[in-house]
C-alpha cells in the first residue's frame, strides 16, 4: 500500500473523517466533517502528517527563513517542521494583546523574511490569507502555503487571487477515491460528498488588508530604508497611466526592481477600492511602497477629508502621500492626525522644490519653511520632494523627479537630468522615473537599467 493511501486510512481509523450530516459553521449541512485536532492524541500519526508536509516542502524547493502555524491544529505539525528542518517558528495570535508589547505575530523574525504558511485544512482559504495578511504587515514575504488536506472547495483559487501558493497533502477527491477502494464508504456515500464539494465553490470576497493593532507595523520610514537596502533600489516608477489595471499589470512585472510606486489616482479612469487593494497586495508581495502624489494644497480640515474620504480614501492603501506646505504647517498636522485613524504605519513627502520650469517654490525661504515644518512634524514627514539635498540629517529621504537618461524637458515645462546627476550632483536618494520607462519600448528592461544605474551610483556616493 502507498503511503498516501496508508495515511488516509490511519485518519479515519481515529475518526478525522465523520460522514453523515453536519452543521458547519456557516449554517451549511454537510454531508463530511473532517476533524484534524485528533491528531494530536497519536503521536506516529503526527510524525507521519510532518513528515509528507516535509516531503512536499522538499519537493516544492520554497525557500524560507520562518515557518508560521496557523491556529491550532497545525501548531504541533508545523512545530515538528521547525525543529526538522531547524527554523524559528512564528504563530498568529488569534488576537491582539491588549497589554504589553499588543503583538499579533509572535516569535523573532526580520522584514523582509520569507515566511511559509502551515495549515491543517483548507476550505476557503480566509485563515491562511488572514495569517499571510498579518505577516505581510509586518514586512515579511509570503508566498507559500503547505496544508494538509484540501476540501477543493475553490480554496486554491481564493489563495491564487492573493498571490499565494498551495501546497497540499492530500485533496479531498483523493481522500474519497481512497476509502471506497478500500471499503471504508460506499460509492454512493462519496458520490454524495463529491456533489456536495462541487455545489459549494465558496469564492472569498477580495477580502481588505485589516490589521487588529496600529502599533504592530513596521515604522514606514523603517520599512523605506530597508527595502532599498534589501533589494538594492532606490528607484520609484511614476506610473502616469489612466488604467489601475494596467497599473497593476506593470507593477507585476516592474515591481522587483523599484522601491515605491508613484502614482495620481485621480487620473485613473477605471479606480475602485477592490482594484486598489490589488495594487496594495502586490505592493506587499513584491515589497515596495506606494506613494500617492496628490500634492495636497488645501487647509488642515479639507485635507483630512481629501486623504480619508470620498471617492479614492487614499489613507487606506497609500503609503505615503506628497504635501505641499504652501498653506502652512496644519496641512501636516491634520494628515498626520487622520492617519492615526488607519491601523499600518503612514507618512508623507513634503514638496521643497519642484522640477518644471519657473516653479515658484524654489526659492530659499520657501524652503526653509519647509525643513521647518519638517523637523516638527519628523514622526511623520518621511522626506522631500527635493531637487538639491536640504539638510544633512539621514532621517529624511530627497526624492528626485525630473529625471531621464536621454531627455533634457518636455514642451510643458518638465526639466530633467540623469539619475548620476540628480543623486550626484543633487543628492538624491530615492529616484524618480516616469516617461523614461514607460514611453520605452521594453518597459521591464528600461526599468532594470535605471534600477541598476541609480543604486551603482547611490552605493559609489553614500557607500551603503
Ligand atoms: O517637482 C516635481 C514633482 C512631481 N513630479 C511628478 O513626477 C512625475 C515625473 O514624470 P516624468 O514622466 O518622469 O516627467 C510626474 O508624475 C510628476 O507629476 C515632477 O515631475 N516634478
Amino acid at each position: 500500500m502507498g503511503a498516501i493511501d496508508q495515511l488516509i486510512l490511519q485518519l479515519f481509523d481515529i475518526e478525522a473523517f465523520k460522514f453523515g450530516s453536519f452543521k458547519l459553521k456557516s449554517g451549511i449541512q454537510s454531508p463530511i466533517y473532517i476533524d484534524l485536532r485528533v491528531i494530536i492524541s497519536y503521536p506516529d500519526i503526527l510524525r507521519s502528517v510532518a513528515n509528507h508536509m516535509n516531503n512536499i516542502l522538499q519537493n516544492s524547493n520554497v525557500s524560507f527563513n520562518e515557518i508560521c502555524g496557523v491556529p491550532y491544529t497545525a501548531l504541533p505539525i508545523a512545530s515538528i517542521i521547525c525543529v526538522d528542518y531547524k527554523r524559528p517558528m512564528l504563530l498568529r495570535r488569534k488576537e491582539a494583546k491588549n497589554y504589553g508589547t499588543k503583538k499579533i505575530i509572535e516569535g523573532k523574525f526580520r522584514p523582509n523574511d520569507r515566511c511559509i504558511i502551515i495549515e491543517d485544512i483548507v476550505t476557503t482559504g480566509s485563515s491562511v490569507i488572514e495569517t499571510a495578511e498579518s505577516l505581510w504587515a509586518e514586512g515579511l514575504q509570503v508566498t507559500d502555503a503547505i496544508v494538509l488536506i484540501d476540501r477543493e472547495q475553490h480554496g486554491e483559487k481564493n489563495l491564487q487571487e492573493k498571490n499565494i501558493r498551495l501546497h497540499r497533502v492530500l485533496k479531498i477527491s483523493e481522500v474519497l477515491d481512497c476509502l471506497v477502494r478500500h471499503g471504508k464508504i460506499t460509492e454512493e456515500v462519496s458520490k454524495n460528498v463529491s456533489e456536495f464539494i462541487h455545489g459549494n465553490q465558496m469564492q472569498l470576497p477580495t477580502l481588505k488588508i485589516e490589521i487588529e493593532d496600529k502599533n504592530i507595523s513596521i515604522p514606514i520610514r523603517q520599512r523605506f530604508q530597508t527595502i532599498i537596502k534589501e533589494k538594492k533600489s532606490n528607484l520609484c516608477l511614476s506610473a502616469d497611466l489612466t488604467s489601475l489595471d494596467e497599473i497593476i499589470e506593470l507593477s507585476n512585472l516592474i515591481g522587483k526592481n523599484i522601491c515605491m510606486l508613484k502614482i495620481h489616482c485621480d487620473i485613473l479612469t477605471d479606480f475602485s477600492m477592490d482594484k486598489i487593494q490589488e495594487l496594495k497586495d502586490v505592493s506587499r508581495r513584491l515589497n515596495f511602497l506606494l506613494l500617492e502624489d496628490r500634492k495636497f494644497a488645501d487647509i488642515g480640515n479639507t485635507v483630512a477629508l481629501q486623504y480619508t474620504k470620498g471617492l479614492f480614501q487614499i489613507a487606506e492603501w497609500a503609503d505615503l502621500v506628497t504635501v505641499h506646505v504652501l498653506p502652512g504647517e496644519g496641512i501636516v498636522q491634520a494628515l498626520e492626525q487622520a492617519a492615526q485613524t488607519i491601523n499600518e504605519s503612514r507618512g508623507c513627502l513634503l514638496i521643497a522644490q519642484m522640477s518644471s520650469k519657473g516653479a515658484l517654490t524654489n526659492n530659499e525661504d520657501y524652503v526653509n519653511g519647509v525643513i521647518k515644518c519638517a523637523e516638527k512634524y519628523s514622526d511623520f514627514v518621511i522626506g522631500f520632494i527635493s531637487q538639491s539635498r536640504l539638510t544633512t540629517s539621514d532621517k529624511y529621504l530627497h526624492c528626485t523627479p525630473g529625471v531621464h537618461l536621454t531627455n533634457t524637458g518636455d514642451q510643458l515645462g518638465q526639466q530633467y537630468v540623469t539619475p548620476r546627476q540628480a543623486i550626484d550632483g543633487r543628492g538624491a536618494d530615492i529616484v524618480i522615473v516616469g516617461r523614461a520607462i514607460l514611453d520605452s519600448i521594453n518597459r521591464v528592461k528600461t526599468a532594470e537599467a535605471y534600477q541598476q544605474e541609480c543604486y551603482q551610483v547611490y552605493e559609489e556616493l553614500r557607500k551603503i
